[in-house]
């Protein structure tokens, strides 16, 4: 391999990508350093899914540039597909064939050396936890372990950057938990870079750096602890009986801008805990039931945004359903 290991692992400028009328990705620069656990966070339909399929020469960008493992994603197609890994949300896998079929099927795909294909297979089935099953046929699989043999297949080329679309969605959060397990791992035994996309919040926490993204655009990239470190507020949520009447009182008595989140008043003060005593002092009106909560991603997100993204995502829902009502 030629390209200098120093280089960035993924270097992205400019990048965007318009469908018709819809501006999926509208100009995103980042880099992403080799070794690194990069994570994509954002709603349905902000552009994370389209950004990566960019990168792994699957969709052709409308306009800027992109390098992957050094080479670039137009004119240096097979040079970035061969040093890369793909785990994407639809499986591929065939579920006649045994697991371990599955992997020599892709490795006579990507020409991994005859000599190396066993021990590799065994090296990768181990690492999901899979290597008992190698025998089974992948149709008496559960979501689960599919991913994880999705996983294992991604890897078996040894690829410099390791693409994974959403690998957990759908799992339930036990499974979940595992798929990161194996994640961590992977990142210990191989020299990879592992690029992933997610709307959990909690996912998002295992990454080394994140970048937000909303209505195709990146919002703020920064590690996550340094991101819930910029809010620098605390997360207050209100249950009463006239949620109108609480966000006008909020802004009379308190000059705080609320807004209803997840069903409850939210708002962000610096220090919480000590604003709570004030707040049954002066709001005026009675409260049901309060909560705080230090900064989390979703804080972040809706700093950053105005929004959670579970509403985002609710608000994106509405409008595919307005557009299909529309056919
Ligand atoms: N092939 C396509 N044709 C038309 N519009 C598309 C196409 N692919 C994506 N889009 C639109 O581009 C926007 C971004 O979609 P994208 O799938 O990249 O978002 P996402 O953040 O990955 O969301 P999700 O998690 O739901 O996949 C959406 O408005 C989507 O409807």
């Amino acid at each position: 391999m030629t390209s200098d290991r120093k280089a960035p692992a993924v270097s992205v400028r400019g990048l965007r990508k318009s469908f018709g009328q819809v501006e999926a990705v509208k100009g995103v620069d980042f880099e992403v350093a080799p070794g690194e656990v990069f994570g994509f966070l954002g709603p349905n339909g902000a552009g994370k899914t389209t950004t990566i399929s960019m990168l792994c020469t699957l969709v052709t960008p409308t306009g800027g540039t992109a390098r992957v493992a050094g080479h670039d994603i137009v004119t240096e197609r097979d040079a970035v597909r061969r040093n890369i890994g793909l785990v994407f949300q639809d499986p591929t896998l065939d579920g006649y064939l045994t697991a371990e079929q599955n992997l020599r099927f892709h490795a006579d795909l990507y020409g991994v050396p005859k000599s190396l294909v066993g021990d590799r297979i065994r090296q990768v089935m181990e690492m999901v936890g899979l290597w008992d099953r190698r025998d089974s046929k992948v149709s008496t699989f559960s979501g689960g372990m599919k991913r994880r043999l999705e996983i294992a297949r991604g890897l078996l080329h040894s690829p410099r950057v390791l693409f994974l679309d959403e690998p957990t969605v759908g799992l339930d959060p036990q499974t979940r938990s595992a798929i990161w397990g194996y994640i961590n791992k992977l990142r210990h035994l191989e020299d990879i870079t592992i690029f992933m996309t997610t709307h959990y919040m909690d996912e998002a926490e295992y990454c080394d750096r994140i970048a937000i993204m909303d209505h195709g655009e990146i919002v703020v990239i920064d590690s996550p602890e340094a991101l819930k470190a910029s809010v620098g507020k605390d997360r207050v949520q209100i249950h009463t009986g006239d949620d109108e009447a609480a966000i006008a009182a909020l802004k009379e008595r308190f000059d705080i801008d609320a807004a209803v989140h997840d069903g409850a008043v939210t708002f962000a003060v610096p220090s919480g805990e000590e604003f709570v005593p004030r707040l049954f002092a002066e709001l005026g009106m009675p409260i049901r039931s309060v909560s705080v909560s230090r900064p989390s991603l979703d804080d972040v997100f809706m700093n950053y945004t105005g929004t959670t993204i579970r509403d985002a995502e609710a608000d994106a829902g509405a409008s595919i359903m307005r557009t299909m009502a529309r056919r």
